[in-house]
């Protein structure tokens, strides 16, 4: 894919460590003077698709004007053919030989805006939201804290095991989060008690967003799982451990989860992430032939989670990883969730589930990297946490390293407000 071509560059100022450089061109929707549209990063500005589409500077790869919309749904909705055109389009309109947009400063400036101008709002309107649980160290982890006689239950290498969650509460890096209440128990106490969250944690992840799948009763392989799948994003499943510790035996995460789920704004296409395919970790014993996946699966993305606290003047980094270690690949988990024959949508949301390393500075949970309270993270500030205060503000960041550029995924953000 030439878009992809390490030596391409624009005539729009990109600096080298910047997430959004022309080799990326991840799609988000922005209001700027009380109107919504489409956009498509590049550096620190903003191309307007709405805009271009009305100039006819795209006009010739979408049958209508998908782009003054309040979401990418209706552009998710005409397939990868259409998403991939469209990339193509924006990407040789942004070269730095092309003079169309370049030299004509009226058009540049209805076009492109800056990101500072702009407000990103919710990429999509979610109507199905399923997290996964796919990285073999955080389910050893997690099992070993709560089923310390199974951690890792017999399912779990034949199935990437997840469950539902609540699509209307997934909301866009920057929306705070309240602190929730809920039932807890403690271990030594008779009766559970109802109030805030004491343990309320991040969790780590990447979430891939879906384009129109196939109808209810069809399945979907892993050989064509990718033909559906839009792009990625950065996915943070903040998790109330004391509620989830109480509700979950038998059904699962239900009100310890549910509050709020933060994505990231700009949803990296799988066209950019192509060349940053790796393979998989080796699956043993074999899956069933439906799960069957051929050629490398995984992306090799770091991914960071940063927190600053209310007394402290910088973030401070707690946890480097990375999403090539993830036991279950996005065409397996996409086959799995479609072989009963559901169906699958445009704007649906999938977390990885939380993405943990070997090591100990490698974890994507404060229940891991504190384990259980007993290894206290230990702040520039001389503060403490094992698990979130009110007014600490997490941030995840992901990119994939190319030679001399990345491909990013910018920020997501959530600052947590005290219980109402
Ligand atoms: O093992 C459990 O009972 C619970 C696990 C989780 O909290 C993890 C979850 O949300 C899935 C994931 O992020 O990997
Ligand atoms: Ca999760
Ligand atoms: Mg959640």
């Amino acid at each position: 894919m030439e878009e992809n071509n390490a030596n391409l560059k624009s005539w729009i100022e990109v600096k080298p460590d910047s997430d959004f450089p022309i080799q990326n061109l991840p799609f988000g929707v922005f209001s700027h003077n009380g109107q919504t549209a489409v956009g498509v990063a590049i550096g620190d500005k903003v191309v307007h698709l709405g805009e271009a589409y009305e100039a006819g500077l795209i006009s010739d790869v979408t049958k209508s004007n998908v782009f003054n919309e309040k979401s990418l749904n209706a552009f998710l909705s005409l397939g990868k053919t259409e998403w991939r055109n469209t990339r193509k389009k924006v990407s040789e309109l942004l070269r730095e030989d092309n003079a169309q947009l370049r030299d004509n400063a009226e058009l540049r400036e209805k076009c492109i805006l800056a990101q500072s101008d702009v407000t990103m709002q919710m990429p999509v309107e979610v109507g199905n939201f399923v997290d996964f649980y796919s990285s073999i160290e955080h389910a050893t982890n997690i099992g070993s804290m709560f089923r310390p006689n199974n951690p890792l239950m017999p399912n779990w290498k034949h199935l990437p095991v997840g469950y539902n969650g609540r699509p209307s509460s997934v909301v866009v890096s920057g929306t705070p989060v309240v602190r929730p209440k809920g039932q807890t128990k403690a271990d030594d106490a008779e009766l559970p008690t109802f109030g805030p969250s004491k343990l309320l944690d991040i969790e780590l992840e990447m979430g891939f967003i879906t384009g129109l799948g196939k109808p209810l009763s069809e399945s979907i392989s892993t050989a064509e799982a990718l033909d559906y799948v839009f792009g990625m994003v950065l996915l943070n499943d903040w998790s109330a451990r004391d509620i989830q510790k109480w509700e979950y035996v038998p059904l699962g995460p239900f009100l310890g989860k549910s509050f709020a789920t933060s994505i990231s704004p700009w949803v990296v296409t799988m066209d950019a992430l192509e060349p940053f395919r790796v393979a998989g970790p080796k699956q043993e014993p074999a899956v069933l032939p439906h799960l069957q996946c051929e050629g490398d699966g995984n992306y090799d993305i770091h991914l960071e989670a940063h927190i600053q606290t209310e007394k402290m003047d910088a973030s401070l980094c707690m946890t480097k990883t990375n999403f090539k270690a993830m036991y279950w690949n996005v065409p397996q988990q996409l086959a799995h969730i479609a072989s009963n024959g559901t169906n699958i949508e445009a704007g649906d949301v999938y977390g990885s589930g939380t993405v943990s390393g070997t090591t100990p500075d490698s974890l994507g949970s404060m229940l891991e990297l504190c384990w259980r309270g007993t290894r206290p993270l230990k702040l520039p500030s001389g503060e403490e946490r094992k698990f979130l205060l009110d007014g600490d503000e997490v941030t995840l960041k992901g990119w994939c390293q190319g030679d001399g550029y990345r491909v990013g995924f910018g920020e997501c953000c959530g600052k947590i407000l005290p219980a109402k």
